[in-house]
């Protein structure tokens, strides 16, 4: 028999990276939602570099987004977060997780729209209160009604989320089931470069 004609079939994770060619992924949606977590293990799984828009705001202003915020205002923080987000979208393929307000700035989704596949992580309102109530460093949920807060926030920014080119259901299961259904969508996405 000859061995050489035996074919392993690729894992998910190298199916998706077959068709994501030098395309990036770029992770939209609300706070809690889980684009840091999710796209950071997406990326191991495609052996493709990470980046957290946030986190490459706080590293070149060398302030953090709450210190942003509090010294310039949101208006700013945006025009900076543009900027970054053009930036890293050159060079593919990469996967970017953005912050949620990102994609709901005019400039800055035609920028995604242009550079990379959008992928929606959507959940709801229970979901995401649950996971950013643990935490406050989030700059827009620090409001006297934060779960108020979000919910007008989903309402505003939701029909513009869905202009993405893939949705996920964010929902409470291990991280390790959505990671494998967002493998399974880039796996079905055209092939094109
Ligand atoms: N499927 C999940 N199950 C449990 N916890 C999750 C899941 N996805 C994300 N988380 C957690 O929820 C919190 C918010 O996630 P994060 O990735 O920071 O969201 P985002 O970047 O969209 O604001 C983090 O503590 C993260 O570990
Ligand atoms: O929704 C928003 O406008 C924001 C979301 C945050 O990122 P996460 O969505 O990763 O929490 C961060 O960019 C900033 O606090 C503003
Ligand atoms: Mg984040």
């Amino acid at each position: 028999m000859n061995e050489t004609n035996l074919s392993v079939p690729a894992t998910l994770g190298e199916q998706a990276r077959a068709k994501l060619g030098r395309r990036n992924i770029v992770f939209v949606g609300l706070m809690g939602a889980g684009k840091s977590a999710i796209g950071r293990m997406v990326a191991q799984q495609l052996k493709v570099s990470f980046i957290d828009t946030d986190v490459e705001i706080e590293r070149v202003s060398r302030m953090t987004i709450a210190e942003l915020f509090a010294t310039y205002g949101e208006e700013e923080f945006r025009a900076l977060e543009t900027r970054v987000i053009k930036r890293l979208l050159r060079g593919g393929p990469k996967v970017i997780s953005t912050g949620g307000g990102a994609f709901i700035n005019d400039n800055t989704r035609r920028h995604i729209t242009r550079g990379g596949i959008s992928l929606w992580l959507k959940a709801d309102l229970e979901v995401l209160w649950e996971r950013v109530n643990k935490r406050d460093h989030r700059p827009l949920l620090k409001t006297e009604n934060p779960k108020a807060t979000l919910a007008a926030l989903m309402e505003k920014r939701y029909p513009i989320y869905a202009e993405a080119d893939l949705t996920i259901e964010s929902r409470d299961v291990r991280k390790e089931i959505i990671v494998t259904e967002v493998l399974a969508a880039i796996a079905g996405i055209e092939q094109k470069d």
